[in-house]
């Protein structure tokens, strides 16, 4: 087996470049994720989450000029290194990506089953007949009871957790090596956030991906990730193992994010304070 990280960051700047103006948004980040790991990448609104996931895959925000240095050692590619369709070509064998907000990836005038295929056409892996079938199983798996019929409607005409569901399926297609979920329990009610993760975490193990979770939610990535990474004002404030990070977190942005954690049985929870406040450095 392969015993080389699945991912490898070394001092990753990502510098946003405006009229004239420079703003590093992701400041001499470095880590690494071993093969089958997860690892939470947490941390308040602003804090460079997305940006630094942007800055590993090379896409960057539309009209959006960046300046991105340091290493990225992805499944074996050095994205740094590669452009257009060598890029777009890693990535679709390599990464899953499940966003915040299916519906922004969906296309809503095409079928969700058809949607779900649209990788295999992209890498070429099948013909069409059996990428119909591989999109009705793949359904199936993520917990339709009607996939033949549901993979022909719109997405506008599935639930949020359903269309999540969509999102996993997409993701995990071609059992990708790395699946990176971008907050993608955040706009979904309590109750589906828990079967979606566990959805989550059920692709893992049939197809055997890492994972990044992306969250502001330290009470998720500790209940579902291996490792954790803190982040803050695009720096990496605290990292670790989970169970060391929360039994005794070095940093006090860390206990701050650890006392915001709504608890049944804990006093009354007060309001983490943000870098808005200007209190915490
Ligand atoms: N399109 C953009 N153009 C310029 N700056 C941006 C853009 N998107 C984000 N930023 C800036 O980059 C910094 C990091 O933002 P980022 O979106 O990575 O944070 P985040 O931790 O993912 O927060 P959130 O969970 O709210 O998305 C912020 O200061 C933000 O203002």
């Amino acid at each position: 087996m392969n015993s080389q990280p699945i991912l490898e960051v070394r001092d990753l700047t990502a510098t946003v470049l405006s009229r004239g103006t420079e703003r590093t948004v992701v400041d001499g980040v470095s880590f690494s994720l071993a093969r089958g790991r997860s690892l939470g990448i947490v941390g308040e609104s602003g804090a460079g989450k997305s940006m630094l996931i942007r800055s590993i895959l090379g896409v960057h925000p539309p009209g959006v000029t960046m300046r991105v240095t340091g290493s990225v050692r992805l499944d074996g590619h050095d994205m740094l290194s590669l452009r257009g369709r060598e890029r777009r070509r890693a990535l679709a064998t390599s990464v899953g990506m499940i966003h915040q907000d299916p519906l922004r990836s969906l296309n809503p005038t095409i079928r969700v089953g058809n949607q779900l295929t649209e990788t295999l056409t992209f890498t070429g892996t099948a013909g069409r007949r059996e990428r119909t079938r591989r999109g009705i199983e793949l359904m199936r798996s993520v917990g339709f009871r009607n996939p033949e019929s549901e993979s022909r409607r719109y997405p506008h005409e599935l639930s949020g957790g359903q269309r999540q569901r969509i999102g996993i399926g997409a993701a995990s297609l071609t059992e990708p090596a790395l699946l990176i979920g971008d907050e993608p329990t955040t706009a979904l009610d309590v109750t589906v956030q828990k079967r979606v993760l566990d959805l989550m975490d059920d692709t893992r193990s049939r197809t055997g991906s890492s994972m990044m979770l992306v969250t502001h939610d330290l009470g998720v990535a500790a209940e579902r990730c291996d490792e954790i990474v803190v982040m803050r004002a695009g720096r990496i404030v605290e990292e670790g193992i989970t169970a060391e990070v929360i039994a005794s977190p070095a940093h006090h942005y860390t206990r701050a994010l650890l006392d915001s954690i709504p608890r049944l049985d804990g006093p009354r929870l007060r309001r983490l304070r943000t870098s808005a406040d200007g209190a915490l450095s």
